[in-house]
């Protein structure tokens, strides 16, 4: 058990619940919110207590509805945060997803705005003001990515308001990128110093530290000198790697269930003779799903001798369907999927199945276990978890992960898997193909070398990890990072 967080009332902060409400005719249900935050978090529950603090991702404006939203959340410890729809979309659709989120994954041509940038203020606002009230003196805050930058300092000067002492950690799930791409963002300056208000701040990757760390010298003439540690102004703040994982017994012990051991009975018989490639990705620009299908023709086109033996099952899960530019990239996707079958097809079968929707946990590793190679193209991505829950799902198998170089992933999984840059269809062409070949004995060789690092790097060691740091920091403030 995660002694820490049981000792110290620990809180948790993100944007958005592990639970998003909707309203089905007239009442609420509540359903699990997809992505890797929320995987890594509830991982965290297995051993950790700790109440939550978020966007329901609904707006509820009667105070009936918005108790009764609450008592519902209340069973998940889950506390919601109410904002009104135009707040929330100028604060997550417009400055969070549309401003801050390409910036972060080195993408071009942003144009910032200032009345997004004023509701993004204002909701880190509204968070700070709904924490400071209910935190509890000496108790743990941790605060979760790009849409709450500037939190930790609007936190600490109400805490302090209140006469609250908290330690407060954050932690980045993107990347931070290199100092002069984030040199793109007007508003930069405030978003460090919003962050450099925690005691520690934890990234995925050593490479993201050090982007930040960078940054925080020649932008706030910051002292960095110290490893793992900036000085700025009167306060030290810790700065480290923490690597997020994920729960493999979740994935080892629903494989076991009946139910999904019959799926996988018959998507074996389905698919027999046919060599079966997954990929499972938001429908998101950072993840590359443009330059997949079009690697995926390429390997097509380069290998007529496997017509009708190949098959790729992508999941592209719905997501930020409200920003423009994930609406324009859906078409798109739809486009290039079906000039891929319409190439590539016969009367005996397809080679891609597009799928545009996000899938139920059992069918999902029912489809990683019957895969012979997963496929992961992002062109930046923070960790991606994805790569973890097919190497979880791969014991009797011994699937191969095809990996791009460009994933934090990679940065820990590059050894067992086949990286490959994904903007190369060439590379990724013969990736794949090297992939479906590779002999038992390597296949053997990588899985389990992934396999040890999935399993030592789980969500709850992560959490615990992290937790444990904020609590030493806070109770010997004078102590190396
Ligand atoms: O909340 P959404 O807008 O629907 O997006 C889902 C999540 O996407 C991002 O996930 C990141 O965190 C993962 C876990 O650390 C990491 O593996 C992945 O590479 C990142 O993209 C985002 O950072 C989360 O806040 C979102 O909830
Ligand atoms: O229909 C689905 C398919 C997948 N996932 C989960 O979404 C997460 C994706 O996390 P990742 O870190 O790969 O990327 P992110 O979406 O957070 O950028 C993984 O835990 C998947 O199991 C999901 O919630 N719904």
């Amino acid at each position: 058990m995660g002694s820490t967080g049981e000792k110290r009332n620990l809180t948790i902060v993100s944007n958005r619940l592990p639970l998003s409400v909707k309203r089905v005719d007239g009442a609420f249900q509540s359903s699990l919110s997809s992505g890797g935050l929320v995987t890594s978090l509830s991982g965290l529950t297995k051993s950790t207590k700790f109440q939550w603090f978020g966007w329901p991702g609904i707006e509820v404006k009667d105070p009936k509805d918005r108790e009764e939203v609450q008592k519902s959340l209340e069973a998940h410890n889950a506390i919601p945060i109410f904002l009104d729809s135009s707040l929330a979309h100028e604060h997550y659709n417009e400055f969070s997803n549309r401003i801050l989120w390409p910036i972060l994954h080195y993408q071009s041509g942003v144009v910032f705005d200032e009345t997004p940038w004023q509701a993004y203020r204002r909701v880190n606002e509204l968070f700070a003001d709904a924490i400071a009230e209910t935190a509890g003196s000496g108790s743990l805050i941790w605060v979760h990515d790009y849409h709450l930058m500037l939190l930790p300092e609007l936190l600490r000067d109400r805490l302090k308001q209140r006469g609250k002492s908290c330690a407060i950690g954050f932690s980045l799930h993107t990347p931070f990128p290199a100092g002069d791409f984030w040199r793109n963002l007007p508003v930069r300056k405030h978003l460090i110093e919003g962050m450099l208000s925690s005691d520690l701040i934890g990234f995925h990757t050593d490479e993201y530290k050090q982007n930040f760390i960078d940054t925080c010298a020649s932008l706030l003439n910051a002292r960095t000198e110290i490893p793992n540690q900036i000085q700025y102004k009167n306060r030290l703040v810790c700065i480290n790697k923490f690597i997020v994982g994920i729960d493999p017994d979740k994935f080892i012990d629903t494989l076991q269930k009946p139910d999904v051991q019959e799926r996988i009975r018959v998507l074996k018989e389905h698919y027999k003779g046919v060599k079966v490639i997954v990929g499972v990705d938001r429908l998101d620009h950072i993840k590359g799903l443009s330059q997949k299908l079009k690697g995926f023709d390429a390997f097509l086109d380069d290998h007529p001798e496997l017509q009708n033996k190949v098959v790729l099952i992508q999941v592209a899960v719905p997501s930020r369907e409200d920003v423009k530019e994930y609406q324009e990239l859906e078409t798109e996707l739809c486009t290039i999927a079906g000039k891929i079958n319409g190439k590539h097809a016969t009367p005996e079968g397809t080679p891609l199945l597009y799928m545009h929707r996000s899938v139920p946990f059992n069918e999902l590793t029912a489809l990683y276990s019957v895969a012979d190679v997963c496929l992961l193209t992002s062109t930046r991505d923070g960790m991606n978890l994805v790569a973890f829950e097919y190497v979880a799902c791969q014991e009797e198998r011994h699937g191969v992960l095809v990996l791009s170089e460009f994933a934090g992933a990679a940065s820990f999984m590059t050894n067992g898997s086949i990286p490959f840059h994904p903007a190369n269809k060439t590379e990724m062409s013969e990736a794949i193909f090297n992939a479906l070949n590779l002999d038992p004995a390597e296949r053997k060789a990588k899985y389990e070398y992934l396999r040890g690092f999935v399993n030592t790097n789980t969500s709850a060691k992560w959490g615990e990890t992290f937790i444990e740091k904020l609590s030493l920091r806070c109770k010997r403030p004078g102590e190396s990072c």
